[in-house]
């Protein structure tokens, strides 16, 4: 695997192997910047710094990787040993969009028969839990396939163009009580996200915009798992999100 930049710690033989693949691919439009937002400083750290330590810091997690923008790649891997990170085994260029990011990380691990199980978090979710990371992995205990959500607390609509021509209207009110909004870590037993994205890429139609719904759409046989995600976990987006997530922060630090 190129890109080697840290030895891994002795992997716990009595449970699955488990690599966390945090995925930094992405080039931030619609924040805005100069720079992809992966890069952006949170607190004192990167965003993708702090989403690499909530992995690297968790027994649970054998192995990190990271996924990047190519022309950022040396100064990820300089972020990643400058970070004091321990778990990184490799600093990888993502696709051109998520979906071929997430593709990336099963190439990568192509020839690596020991990997049982993947995580896939994104970068710009800075502010994951250890709690949530752990609550992924103890669910593939039980499942192939997993992913965290938080409820729908706003009221939840489908629109259409206006028949008026100007604007949207309401077709219809989604029942909310079964509406969840997923988030990340999503994670899976490496054969049944292979085998989902395998039969991805066989559909000409195929679209994604997050793994869980890859393994819903193409190998239905195996149950997607929905474990309590965090209202905090959220993702970097639009402009603005960053100063939420430094308040968030912020609040966290003052009930630890
Ligand atoms: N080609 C891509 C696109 C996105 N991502 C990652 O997927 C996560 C969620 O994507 P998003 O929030 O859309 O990030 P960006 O693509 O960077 O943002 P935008 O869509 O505004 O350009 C981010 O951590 C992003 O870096 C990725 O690894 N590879
Ligand atoms: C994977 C995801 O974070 C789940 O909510 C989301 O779908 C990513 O969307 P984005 O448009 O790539 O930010």
């Amino acid at each position: 695997m190129p890109h080697h930049t840290a030895t891994t710690t002795d992997p716990d033989t009595t449970r699955p192997y488990t690599i966390a693949a945090v995925l930094a691919g992405g080039v931030g439009a619609r924040v805005g910047g100069t720079e992809p937002k992966q890069f952006l400083p949170l607190g004192g750290r990167t965003v993708l710094e702090r989403a690499v330590s909530a992995f690297d810091g968790e027994p649970g997690v054998d192995e990190v990787l990271v996924l990047t923008v190519e022309e950022h790649l040396s100064r990820t891997e300089r972020l990643v040993a400058e970070a004091g990170l321990n778990k990184v085994s490799a600093v990888l260029t993502g696709g051109a969009t998520r979906t071929a990011t997430s593709l990336a990380v099963l190439d990568a691990l192509r020839g690596r028969p020991g990997t049982e199980r993947i995580l896939l978090h994104d970068a710009a979710r800075p502010l994951v839990s250890g709690r949530t990371v752990r609550r992924c992995l103890e669910a593939l205990d039980h499942a192939g396939a997993v992913g965290t959500a938080v409820p729908a607390t706003d009221t939840v609509v489908r629109v259409e163009p206006s028949g008026s021509g100007t604007g949207e209207v309401i077709r219809e009110v989604v029942p909310r009580s079964a509406l969840r909004r997923m988030q990340t870590p999503q994670g899976f037993r490496l054969e049944v996200l292979r085998r989902a994205y395998d039969l991805a890429l066989a559909d000409p139609g195929f679209t994604a915009t997050d793994d869980c719904g890859v393994v819903l759409d193409y190998t239905p046989e195996h149950e997607v798992r929905i474990v309590e995600g965090e209202d905090t976990n959220l993702k970097i987006t639009n402009p603005g999100d960053l100063e939420i997530a430094e308040t968030l922060l912020r609040r966290r630090g003052a009930h630890e």
